[in-house]
């Protein structure tokens, strides 16, 4: 599967949830849900290696790795963790996080491209799961 291309999201459920899961205060867990409503999400993809660039108005994150590679990034309360990508079906990604300092709740994601070329993100704290639907734009 290519998840290259330009992606803006269509639906978000539970992101407030697994922020307060992460243990995340009100104060940033409002500027959070603000800034994430409308992320912008650019991923160009060579074969097993991607590079996923998620700007908002107050945060830009990128990422790149090669599936099946251990990399560093933080987790979506920013804590550094090591995350560790791997082919789930061959249209989806399935990362787990460890914690590189300190404990927290179990964090990791998903992304799968859909039959019908939608983009599906879910980010996982515990046992509360955030679903986020992008459709290229
Ligand atoms: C703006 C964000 C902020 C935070 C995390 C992040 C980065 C949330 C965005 C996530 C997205 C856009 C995920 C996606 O849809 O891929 C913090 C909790 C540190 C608080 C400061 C604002």
């Amino acid at each position: 599967a290519d998840f290259s291309g330009k992606w803006t999201m269509k639906s978000s459920e539970n992101f407030e949830e697994l922020l307060k899961a992460l243990g995340v205060n009100v104060f940033f867990r409002k500027m959070a849900v603000a800034a994430a409503s409308s992320p912008v999400v650019e991923i160009s993809q060579q074969g097993e290696e991607l590079s996923i660039k998620t700007s908002t108005s107050v945060r830009t994150t990128n990422i790149s790795f090669t599936v099946g590679q251990c990399f560093s990034e933080t987790t979506v309360d920013g804590r550094a963790c090591t995350s560790f990508p791997r082919w789930e079906t061959d249209s989806k990604i399935s990362c787990e996080q460890t914690l590189q300092k300190g404990d927290g709740p179990k964090t990791g994601w998903t992304r799968e491209l859909t039959n019908d070329g939608e983009l599906i993100l879910t980010m996982t704290a515990g046992d509360v799961v955030c679903t986020r639907v992008y459709q290229k734009e």
